[in-house]
């Protein structure tokens, strides 16, 4: 691609198309594998960890949230069955149109061995979902698990990368018009989007087809900047905001301004650039009890409970 100016010149001084597609192309960051060799892993260690969550938990699989083929969430419990347990949904990254629930039960044996239901939501990805239908599919999925389990001990969202950008697009959900109020505790933001305007400019959007008005509505750091996202009340969730530290500068500056216009508009807000881990690794090592995720996972939801008994 040649040396053309993206029309962002103000925010990204030198970038060119090129660079900016190479920015937003998280393979192309990944240290200890070739580009094709980590989404090929990736996947694989999505599918492998599904299996064996399935395998080994207590689950309800392909549960409808909504009418629509796609609208499916899987549940995983913990031993010793009860309703009312915390609740960690988490929704998969791909870039809007890759990936699915099917290979992303990655946090589901350490979160289910410490007494957290598992729900990893299904949405439709493009070209069949636009980004508008994705974020209203999250939000009924978490209407859903609110109305299924309504003594829930607390519902975690947890996303990966598109993933990320869908939950944390929930602090605008109008929960009202839905007839509940979810009791969401935090928000586990991982390696994160939360201003798609510079997607439009790079081949991520070949697919999405988001206009600049699209990418606008659906911009958290947009809104939150507007003072259109504010915190309510004393019972406001916690947000955590992760990078890895081998995301790429692009990924790096969308986490850190998330995180510190959250703190200005008031919400208690924490960030982790976590060691030595990739776009990918960073979930993908979700499977293990002591990697530091999962640890901050477990951390904050039990901290919770022991905040307020
Ligand atoms: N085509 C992208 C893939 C990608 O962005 C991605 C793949 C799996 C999980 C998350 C991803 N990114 C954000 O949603 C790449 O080559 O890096």
């Amino acid at each position: 691609m040649d040396q053309q100016q993206t029309g962002k010149g103000a925010q990204f001084p030198q970038t060119t198309l090129y660079e900016l597609e190479s920015q937003y192309t998280p393979s192309r960051w990944v240290i200890r594998l070739g580009a094709q060799e980590a989404l090929r892993t990736y996947s694989q260690m999505g599918n492998d960890a599904t299996k064996k969550a399935q395998a080994t938990r207590r689950s309800l699989l392909h549960v409808p949230y909504g009418d629509g083929e796609g609208e499916k969430l899987d549940i995983y419990f913990p031993e010793g069955v009860s309703a009312a347990l915390p609740f960690c949904v988490f929704l998969h990254g791909g870039n809007w149109q890759t990936g699915s629930k099917d290979a992303s039960a990655f946090m589901v044996n350490p979160l289910t061995a410490q007494g957290v239901a598992v729900v990893v939501v299904g949405y439709d990805i493009a070209p069949k979902g636009t980004l508008d239908q994705m974020v209203d599919q999250v939000t009924r999925s978490i209407v859903f698990v609110q109305k299924k389990y309504p003594r829930n001990e607390g519902i975690y969202l947890c996303g990966h990368s598109a993933g990320a950008h869908l939950a944390a697009m929930m602090l605008l959900a109008n929960w009202t018009k839905h007839g509940v109020t979810p009791n969401l505790k935090g928000f586990f933001l991982v390696s994160g989007i939360y201003d798609l305007e510079p997607i439009v400019h790079t081949s991520v959007n070949a697919r999405l087809l988001m206009t600049l008005e699209d990418a606008q509505r659906n911009s958290p750091q947009r809104h939150l900047e507007a003072g259109l996202m504010q915190p309510v009340g004393p019972s406001c969730p916690m947000l955590v905001v992760i990078v890895g530290q081998h995301d790429s500068p692009e990924f790096h500056r969308q986490s850190r301004e998330f995180y510190q216009t959250l703190c200005r508009a008031g919400w208690k807000a924490s960030f982790e650039e976590l060691h030595d881990v990739d776009h990918f690794e960073i979930v993908w090592k979700l499977t293990q009890q002591d990697y530091m995720l999962t640890q901050i996972i477990l951390k904050t939801i039990f901290q919770e409970f022991s905040d307020n008994p």
